[in-house]
């Protein structure tokens, strides 16, 4: 009977003991489903929370992996929640922009061009598109530069002129020219403009030829050309091209003067002429004022001979 109490007894240990164990080992293993049950209250927004604490927390180890190593923009961050993530870094900061894009540039390339080439790459792109950006700038401004700084120089020449009493040294030698290019020209009395004369010489009853001369040419020799020097009421003649012309009545139609075209009377005025101006047509001015032909002293005589005895 003894046995059998022992017996009794270490049963009803055994049992007590794995009742408690039970027990202990249910409360563990069933802590989940009655926190499931439990949670029903506010449990996904827990879970929530802490999977946007965790993504948060690796977005911001990611930024600051962005941070401190720019260049390392491939790494794609295992978190692929996209759509939240970009939300919050677009307020908060914008480098990580660039890196989600990347991850998805892969599905369009389009949207990451015009934000990133604003702040980020354009620091970084730079160094990098600088020298073909300044090959192609500085090639143009270069060129401009040289065409646009010789017509300022021809405007320069151009406004000298008028400052040219003012500067000695540079300008001497490029106004020279434009002083001769200066026009001479005189005002010229009433009733003696080109057209006047124009007229003039159109009527032959003017005789511009002069008084006592006979119809045709006449042989002029160098002494009877010094003769009409144009002084004291003679006439003036001047020779050119081999044929003299009575100047006389121009005088008052030169636009360059009297003085000027007296510098010819009596004498050969092609070479001046053609110094000032060559591009006139004396014969179309003075066709009518021909007197005759410019022959030697000799020619002359022999022709007078020649005359005599043919009479
Ligand atoms: C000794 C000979 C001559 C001298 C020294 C002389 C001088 C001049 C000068 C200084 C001028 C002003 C040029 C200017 O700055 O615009 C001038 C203009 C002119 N001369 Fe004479 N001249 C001479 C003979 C002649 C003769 C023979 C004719 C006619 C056949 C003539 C016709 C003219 C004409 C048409 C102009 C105006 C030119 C123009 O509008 O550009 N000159 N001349």
């Amino acid at each position: 009977m003894g046995w059998i109490a022992a017996v009794g007894t270490l049963a009803l240990t055994v049992a007590i003991f794995l009742w408690f164990s039970n027990m202990w080992a249910f409360n563990i293993f069933s802590r989940r489903p009655a926190e499931a049950v439990t949670a029903q209250d506010a449990p996904a927004q827990d879970a929530q929370s802490e999977k946007e604490e965790d993504r948060i927390e690796e977005a911001e180890a990611t930024k600051s992996e962005e941070a401190e190593s720019p260049q390392a923009t491939p790494k794609a961050s295992a978190s692929v929640p996209d759509v939240q993530v970009p939300a919050l870094n677009l307020e908060d900061s914008q480098p990580v922009q660039p890196a989600q894009p990347k991850e998805s540039s892969s599905s369009s390339l389009m949207p990451p061009p015009p934000r990133i080439p604003t702040q980020q790459q354009q620091r970084r792109q730079p160094p990098k598109l600088s020298p073909p950006s300044g090959q192609l700038l500085a090639p143009p401004k270069v060129k401009s530069v040289a065409p646009l700084r010789t017509p300022p120089s021809a405007a320069a020449s151009l406004r000298a002129p008028p400052t040219a009493p003012a500067s000695s040294g540079l300008t001497a030698s490029t106004l020279a020219p434009s002083q001769q290019r200066q026009s001479r020209k005189v005002i010229l009395e009433p009733g003696h403009s080109p057209l006047d004369w124009a007229a003039l010489a159109s009527n032959p009853q003017n005789n511009l030829r002069g008084a006592g001369l006979p119809a045709g040419l006449i042989r002029v020799t160098p002494s009877l050309l010094k003769a009409h020097h144009g002084r004291k009421g003679v006439d003036a003649w001047t020779s050119y091209n081999g044929k003299v012309y009575n100047i006389t009545r121009y005088l008052p139609f030169h636009p360059g003067g009297k003085g000027e075209l007296m510098r010819g009377a009596g004498k050969d005025s092609e070479k001046l002429f053609f110094e000032i101006h060559p591009w006139v047509n004396w014969d179309g001015i003075l066709g009518e004022c021909l007197v005759g032909i410019l022959v030697s002293e000799n020619e002359a005589v022999a022709t007078t001979n020649e005359l005599d005895a043919m009479d």
